[in-house]
């Protein structure tokens, strides 16, 4: 491997308590001769000590700007709105290629600066599957929050926690609903995965459906599940699972809807029963009074549990970052933001 220095820096938004690289994977990469730098951070869910620890290099917040230029900044979600030309490589979820607003003004400051962007949802191996990406943690928590909904045991405003605090709160009490029903489609999935994961945790063996089980969709038999979680990764339009005249069938059991999917607006949405997200303010909205039912749609899932989806992230990420450099999985999302820039009209695109 040619020498790669990383630079792991702080996460704007405040919430966000996850990072990329836990300090275990952290003294893994320093081990195999990486050059890692870490920035201080006061939300990130791991104590700078344990990656000065680990033989890290630290850096106060936000001072990736001035690193030395052939350094990879390393983070997971949106860059601050300064500086206006983006002069390194960045390896982060950088949002920007399917229209999202924003998307030409960050392109634009990369084309300014001479910088590129490796963006993480486009990191796939040679089949396009993605190699590391945190639809477990989300299907989990998606499952959970509409299992304790379902029981009146939801308590907002949502804010981060451990898996073992919330696996507290998920064991079935006595006075549970006894004829509970739960349903998961995308079952085969990541997130589909985590959701049936934390099903099992409640005492509730839910339905399980894919492909398969949507081809032909039976909505009646959709309807008569309590509690539904959508994980599917819809990449072609399908009939919605749901539509508006389906919410109003009097015999309807569905009450408590959980969309972790959450492509409201796209095309590809398979539940367009609702217009926005909820939030960790607000995470329920009622949809219907006369029998309720409650969405749980939140974009931001996996920050609930920043422990549990850091490490899991971190360890499908190291291997990958071992192997860092302009071919294989690196060149696809090098390619994939060359091809995004072109598209915005801007023809550089060309990197470090
Ligand atoms: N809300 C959040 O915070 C959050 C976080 C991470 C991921 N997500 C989203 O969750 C979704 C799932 O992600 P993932 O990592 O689990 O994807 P994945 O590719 O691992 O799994 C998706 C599953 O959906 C199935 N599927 C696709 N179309 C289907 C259909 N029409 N009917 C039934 N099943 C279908 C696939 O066969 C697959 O098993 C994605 O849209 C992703 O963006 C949301």
């Amino acid at each position: 491997m040619t020498e790669l220095h990383l630079w792991l820096r702080h996460e704007a938004r405040t919430t966000e308590r996850r990072t990329p690289i836990v300090p275990d994977d952290a003294r893994r990469l320093v081990g195999n001769g990486v050059e890692l730098t870490v920035e201080e951070s006061p939300q990130r869910v791991f104590p700078i000590e344990e990656y000065q620890a680990a033989g890290c290099r630290v850096a106060p917040a936000g001072s990736w700007v001035t690193a030395p230029r052939d350094a990879v900044v390393l983070g997971l979600k949106e860059l601050p709105a300064e500086p206006a030309e983006l002069t390194h490589r960045h390896i982060s979820f950088g949002h920007a290629y399917k229209g999202q607003a924003g998307a030409a003004e960050l392109l634009g400051r990369f084309a300014a600066g001479g910088g590129a962007l490796f963006d993480l949802e486009y990191l796939v191996d040679d089949t396009g599957r993605r190699l590391a990406a945190f639809g477990f943690w989300a299907g989990y928590l998606g499952a959970a929050l509409a299992v304790l909904r379902h029981r009146g045991r939801l308590r907002a405003p949502l804010t981060p926690t451990t898996k073992e605090d919330l696996d507290e709160t998920l064991k079935p009490a006595s006075d549970d609903d006894a004829g509970f029903t739960g349903l998961v489609v995308g079952a085969l999935g990541r997130s589909g995965r985590g959701a049936r994961a934390a099903f099992a945790t409640a005492g509730v063996d839910p339905t399980c459906w894919d492909l398969a089980e949507t081809r032909d969709l039976d909505r009646p038999a959709l309807l008569r599940h309590d509690v539904m979680v959508n994980a599917v990764l819809a990449t072609t339009p399908v009939p919605p699972f749901l539509r508006e005249q389906d919410l109003d069938t009097p015999d309807r059991r569905l009450r408590t809807l959980c969309d972790v999917t959450c492509d409201v607006g796209s095309p590809l949405n398979v539940l367009p029963v609702y217009d926005d997200t909820t939030s960790w303010d607000e995470p329920v909205r009622r949809l219907r009074e006369e029998p309720p039912l409650d969405l749980i749609a939140i974009d931001n899932l996996p920050s609930l549990l920043p422990l549990e989806s850091s490490a899991d992230f971190s360890a499908a990420l190291l291997p990958q970052l071992l192997d860092f450099g302009v071919s294989g999985p690196w060149g696809r999302c090098l390619d994939r933001f060359r091809d995004a820039s072109r598209a915005h009209g801007l023809d550089k695109g060309e990197s470090l």
